[in-house]
C-alpha cells in the first residue's frame, strides 16, 4: 500500500532567515516527484519537514491524512524511509549490521532478526549492488558505496514513502543511472512514493513523473516535466539562458546551456528537414542509425517492408515511426508489397539502409525499382551493387546493378543529411 503526504500553507524559519514560505501541495500515492531549484531555494529544508526532522513553524503536513507530528517514531519509520544528506556514520560498522538495522522499526527492544527480516535485508542489498560488499566495514567504502550501503538500510525498512535528498551526489554516471532505474522500478512494481531533491535537471525529466521546481522559498510550479522544463521557469529561476530540446530517445525535454547567445537561436532555429516524409527501406538494425538522425531532425519517417519483431521495426516503434509490416520470418506477399508500395508514393523521398538480402526481403529492391521509377528521390546509404550483402544466388546485386548508375550513394550520416536538404522538394 502506497502513501500520500499533504503539505498546507507550511513556513519554516530558521532563527536568522525564513526559508519556507507558505507552500502547499500534495504528492498521490504511487507518485514520483522530484523537487529542483538553485541553491539556497529550501529544497533540503522542505524535504527535511516532510521528514519531520524540522517542524513547520506555520503550517500543517499530513501523512495519509494523519498529521505528521502526532506519529510515533517507529510507526513513522515503517512508512517513511528517509536517505539524507546528513546521513553521516560514527561508528565502524559492517555493511550487514548497517543493512540491518533497517529493521529495527519492527523489532522489540529483546526480539531479535526473524528468518523474513534477513530475507528482507538480503533483498535489499542485492537491489542496491552491494550484497558483495556485507563484510567490509563502513569506513572502507568510498563514496559511492556508502551512499547505495545506506539507501539498502533505508530499504530494509520496507517503507511506503521514500524521501532522498541528493542520493546521486556521489555516484558515477554508471551508479546514477543504476540508482534511478532502482527507483523507477520500486516505484512502478511495489508503488512506492518517491519524493526526492536533486539537482540534475536532465536525469529529473527522465525519471520523475511530476517536478516541483521552487525558488526563493516558494514553489515556481508543479506539473510534468514538458510543463515545469520550459525555458522561461528555468530562466527565471536559475538566472541564466537555457535551451530546451526534446531527448532523441525518450522525448523528455531536454535541458542545455548555450555558450553564447547566438547559439539558443540555432538550437531553437527550425530544423530544415522538419516534417520531410522519407521512406526508409532497411531491416535487421541497418536502418537505426538513419532512423534517430531523423528523429533528431523532426522527419516523417515509414519504414518497410520488415518482418513483425525485426529490429528495425522495434526501433521504428520506439521512435514513433510507422512500419509496413510482414510475417515474422517469412517472405514479402503481395499484401504487405501493395501497402510498402503505398508508404513509397505517399513519402517525399526514399533512402535505402544497408540491409543484407535474401529471398524472404528481396522483393524490397522491387520496391526501391518502383520508387525510381515514380521519380522519387531515391539515395542508397552505404550500400550498393559492389558492397552489397547478397544471400540470393546474385539477383540482388544483379537488381541493384540496374539502379546503381542512376542513384546517390551516400557513406556519412551528415552526408545523407546533406543530401536530403538538397532534394527537399
Ligand atoms: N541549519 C541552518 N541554519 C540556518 N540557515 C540554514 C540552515 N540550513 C540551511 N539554511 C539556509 O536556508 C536556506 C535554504 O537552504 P536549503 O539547504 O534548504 O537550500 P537547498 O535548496 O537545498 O540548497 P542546495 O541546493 O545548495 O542544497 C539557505 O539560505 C541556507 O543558507
Amino acid at each position: 500500500m502506497s502513501v500520500s503526504i499533504s503539505v498546507n500553507n507550511i513556513s519554516f524559519s530558521y532563527p536568522s532567515s525564513k526559508v519556507l514560505k507558505g507552500l502547499s501541495f500534495k504528492v498521490e500515492p504511487g507518485n514520483f516527484v522530484g523537487i529542483l531549484g538553485p541553491n539556497g531555494s529550501g529544497k533540503s529544508t522542505l524535504l527535511k519537514n516532510l521528514t519531520s526532522y524540522l517542524e513547520p513553524k506555520k503550517g500543517v503536513i499530513t501523512l495519509d491524512d494523519k498529521e505528521l507530528s502526532s506519529y510515533h517514531i517507529k510507526e513513522l519509520s515503517q512508512k517513511q524511509g528517509v536517505v539524507s544528506q546528513e546521513n553521516t556514520i560514527n561508528f565502524n560498522f559492517s555493511v550487514s549490521e548497517l543493512v540491518a538495522m533497517g529493521r529495527v522499526p519492527y523489532q522489540s527492544r529483546f526480539s531479535r532478526m526473524s528468518v523474513k527480516d534477513k530475507e528482507i535485508v538480503k533483498q535489499a542489498m542485492e537491489q542496491t549492488n552491494c550484497w558483495h560488499l556485507r563484510d567490509r566495514k563502513m569506513f572502507q567504502l568510498s563514496g559511492g558505496e556508502k551512499q547505495r550501503v545506506i539507501l539498502a538500510r533505508t530499504l530494509a525498512q520496507t517503507p511506503k514513502l521514500l524521501l532522498l535528498d541528493e542520493p546521486t551526489t556521489f555516484l558515477d554516471m554508471g551508479y546514477q543511472k543504476e540508482l534511478m532505474d532502482l527507483l523507477k522500478r520500486l516505484n512502478n512494481e511495489a508503488n512506492l512514493t518517491i519524493v526526492m531533491v536533486l539537482h540534475d535537471l536532465n536525469l529529473a525529466s527522465e525519471y520523475c513523473k511530476e517536478l516541483i521546481l521552487m525558488d526563493n522559498g516558494e514553489i515556481v510550479t508543479y506539473g510534468t516535466s514538458h510543463e515545469v522544463l520550459t525555458e522561461e521557469n528555468l530562466g527565471k529561476v536559475y538566472d541564466t539562458e537555457v535551451a530546451i530540446i526534446k531527448n532523441p530517445v525518450t522525448g523528455s525535454p531536454m535541458v542545455t546551456l548555450p555558450p553564447k547567445k547566438q547559439d539558443v537561436k540555432t538550437l531553437k532555429k527550425e530544423l530544415p528537414l522538419k516534417g520531410l516524409k522519407v521512406h526508409i527501406i532497411g531491416g535487421g538494425g541497418k536502418g537505426e542509425e538513419i532512423m534517430s538522425s531523423l528523429y533528431t531532425e523532426n522527419c516523417q519517417v515509414s519504414l518497410g517492408v520488415v518482418n513483425l519483431g525485426d529490429s528495425d521495426y522495434e526501433k521504428a516503434g520506439e521512435l514513433g515511426f510507422s512500419s509496413v509490416v510482414c510475417e515474422p520470418f517469412s517472405t514479402i506477399d503481395d499484401d504487405s508489397y501493395k501497402r510498402g508500395k503505398k508508404a513509397v508514393s505517399e513519402a517525399d523521398v526514399v533512402v535505402l539502409a544497408p540491409v543484407p538480402f535474401g529471398n524472404g526481403n528481396l522483393r524490397n529492391l522491387e520496391l526501391l525499382e518502383y520508387a525510381v521509377g515514380q521519380n522519387k528521390p531515391v539515395v542508397l546509404y552505404k550500400i550498393d551493387s559492389k558492397n552489397i550483402s547478397d544471400y540470393t544466388k546474385g539477383q540482388a546485386k544483379k537488381a541493384l546493378e540496374r539502379l546503381t548508375n542512376d542513384l546517390d550513394v551516400v557513406t556519412t550520416i551528415p552526408d545523407l543529411i546533406e543530401w536530403l536538404k538538397n532534394t527537399r522538394p
